[in-house]
């Protein structure tokens, strides 16, 4: 059979299943429509074990006709596209190779042969993963050798076959390009058909309990991560849940961003989540807090403020063992040196101390009970003794002897110590705060865990410290993937680092994507100037090159930036480093169409979009516009992270605003 012929078969096959599929549909919804009519004509000669059974029987033809209609979803986008690839395999002592198609799902004829193999199946790991020659794969814990004599791709849209090409090489070059050149759209899409190698290996790797993935800008650490999921949802269909996925990102649009990339993987989609909105569930209700999002502002404008010294203090890997190590101390001291006498049984010091360590892993308050129950068999033990007192009772007599009994009362002491201001106003904490508070919560008396969480992925990991990690680490017990990359670390001060990761996550696997997608070769090149350290290497797609046009006043500047907004993109932004820069263009805008996007917005829209660098974040952009590039708004190291996530939203065209009078150092004007 040739590929046309392929093509039409499976189109057959597919059509066929669709019909059995919308018969199957229909008849289930007029079974539930009968038995919902015969129970209301029936409804007073029914007993309530009849109407039970009926209602049970309703649910389960829903549950199954659901599970058809989600089928049927599938089948629909396979008519449209069935397969994007096939490669030609021959199993050691076999003479002849066999054909494998591969596509978004997988399909089988009603004779059972597959006629299309899902990209996860372990079969399929071999396109991704070799070029022609010697390959191998692994399923059902055994390896399959032989060699890969031909690898095809194809473009199917609409039924038709749009093109076919042979590729001796990786997955790269005609379709990658074709899939990089197109304008960006307003949901992230999946990248099925050109994930590459190095990708390949970080969906599929399912040994690692955490596995970090720094990945320079553009490198398809989100996509790989939402691709992972839907790996692991698949070889996992048994015990993995979709709703059991925690995903913790930066902000809702970006949240909404990446929500239709599962549903196109057929996969239910999965919420995710901001920091801020787990805070309020790990914190105590009596307390509040200032959001991350609002001190993250508030920092970034103020570098140098009194706030980003305390926040910067407390991000360093330094502060967690210093809280580590202050706590380990406690636990030393924890206990003034009198002897404790209950019932007339006299409990040395020693006594209560040495138990209390005796209990170490538990946090204070559990360690206390235990300590009660100890108490009261020693007491029993000497029945002579009269009465035992109460729990309670025994309990308060310990915590006298105690020289801190609230997670608060430590954690300021703690700061005292060390000579750290704290603020707490009106019971509200500042964000840098409530980690570290957090972290002593756990100590004294546990913290509230996700334990029905199955898998956890976090977004963007250079913007959280290692006292989060650490509070982080015990709420998610389960393994996780963390993503981001060093160099587009958004607060002023450093965060995480490698070796803090190695020091928190001891079962660590850590991967790294130097590739970059996202922008043409020229952009990625320009951007690779504010890149903090590390490598980073262009895709040779190649593009327009950035401008940067030199402005001698601001007037002359919004002029510019009117000039460049005058291009057909279905996307641009401008991307300020400050809400006033913002809210100046905001004015200097009215007469043209544009859209800020903030902490307020919840969808990502096409456009023109006026926003600052901690939004954008994440996001790309057919077009970026990076105004006052000023030695006043980018002046520091910092400074130079921030023009590096800005200039890297830009997928084909890049301009740079720059001051001729203020000139930034971070640039080298051409
Ligand atoms: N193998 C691939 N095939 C096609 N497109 C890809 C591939 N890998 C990445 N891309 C594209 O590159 C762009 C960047 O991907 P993604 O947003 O996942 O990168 P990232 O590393 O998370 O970026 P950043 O850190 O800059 O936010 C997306 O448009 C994505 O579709």
């Amino acid at each position: 059979m040739n590929e046309e012929q392929y093509l039409t078969y499976v189109l057959q096959a597919l059509y066929e299943e669709q019909a059995s599929l919308n018969a199957a549909i229909e008849g289930k919804h007029t079974n539930i429509q009968q038995l919902q009519q015969y129970m209301n004509d029936y409804k007073a000669e029914l007993d309530k074990f009849e109407v039970y059974d009926y209602e049970q029987t309703m649910r389960m033809l829903d549950q199954q006709g659901l599970q058809q209609v989600l089928r049927r979803e599938e089948i629909t986008k396979l008519i449209d596209s069935p397969y994007f690839g096939n490669f030609d395999f021959r199993y050691d002592g076999d003479d002849e190779a066999e054909r494998f198609y591969i596509g978004r799902f997988g399909f089988r004829a009603p004779d059972d042969t597959t006629l299309i193999y899902d990209w996860r199946a372990p079969v399929c790991n071999m396109y991704y993963e070799f070029e022609c020659g010697a390959a191998f794969y692994e399923a059902m814990e055994r390896e399959f050798h032989g060699e890969l004599t031909r690898k095809r791709q194809f473009k199917i849209e609409q039924s038709k076959l749009q093109y076919a090409l042979d590729s001796s090489l990786t997955i790269q070059d005609e379709v990658l390009q074709q899939t990089l050149k197109a304008e960006t759209s307003n949901k992230m899409k999946t990248i099925v058909t050109s994930i590459q190698r190095e990708q390949n290996k970080i969906v599929r790797n399912v040994s690692a309990n955490t596995l970090v993935i720094q990945g320079v800008a553009g490198s398809g650490k989100t996509a790989v991560a939402l691709h992972r999921i839907a790996y692991f949802l698949y070889k996992f269909r048994d015990t993995l849940r979709p709703e059991r996925i925690f995903i913790l990102s930066p902000n809702q649009v970006f949240g909404d961003y990446i929500s239709s990339v599962l549903p196109e993987l057929g996969e239910q989609p999965i919420r995710s989540f901001t920091l801020d909105e787990l805070t309020e569930q790990l914190l105590p209700a009596s307390v509040s807090f200032t959001s991350f999002e609002a001190e993250t502002k508030y920092m970034l404008q103020r570098p140098t403020s009194a706030l980003t010294k305390r926040a910067a203090q407390k991000s360093d890997f330094a502060f967690l063992k210093t809280l580590q190590h202050f706590l380990a101390e406690l636990d030393e001291t924890m206990f003034t040196h009198e002897e404790l006498t209950i019932a007339g049984v006299a409990f040395e010091p020693h006594y209560v101390q040495h138990r209390f360590l005796q209990y170490r892993s538990e946090p204070v308050e559990t360690r206390l009970k235990l300590i009660v129950e100890d108490i009261i068999d020693v007491l029993k033990a000497k029945r002579d003794r009269g009465n035992i007192p109460s729990r309670t009772d025994i309990l308060q007599r310990l915590k006298k002897r105690m020289r801190y009994t609230t997670p608060f009362s430590i954690y300021k002491q703690f700061l005292h110590t060390f000579d750290i201001p704290f603020l707490f106003k009106k019971k509200r904490f500042e964000n840098n705060d409530v980690y570290p508070y957090l972290y002593v919560q756990h100590y004294m008396k546990g913290i509230k865990t996700y334990n029905m969480t199955q898998y956890f992925v976090l977004d963007e990991m250079q913007d959280y410290t290692p006292v989060q990690y650490a509070v982080l680490s015990k709420v998610f017990d389960c393994p996780r993937t963390i993503i981001g990359d060093f160099s587009q670390a958004l607060l002023p001060y450093d965060t995480i680092s490698k070796k803090a990761f190695e020091y928190l996550f001891r079962d660590l696997h850590y991967a790294e994507l130097t590739t970059t997608y996202r922008s043409s070769y020229e952009i990625a090149t320009y951007a690779k100037q504010f890149m903090r350290s590390g490598e980073l290497h262009p895709i040779e797609r190649h593009g327009k090159a950035p401008v940067e046009r030199v402005y001698t006043s601001e007037a002359q500047m919004i002029t510019f930036l009117k000039e460049a907004l005058h291009s057909t993109h279905k996307t641009t932004a401008i991307i300020c480093k400050t809400d006033a820069h913002v809210i100046q263009l905001h004015e200097a805008l009215c007469d043209m169409p544009h859209t800020i996007l903030d902490g307020t917005s919840k969808t990502f829209v096409h456009g023109v979009i006026l926003t600052t660098i901690q939004y954008a974040k994440g996001l790309e952009f057919d077009a970026v516009i990076v105004p006052f590039v000023d030695a006043t708004t980018y002046g520091s190291e910092f400074d130079r992270g921030l023009l590096y996530i800005a200039a890297t939203r830009a997928l084909h065209e890049l301009t740079m605003l720059v001051s001729a009078k203020n000139c930034s150092p971070l640039l080298q004007l051409r």
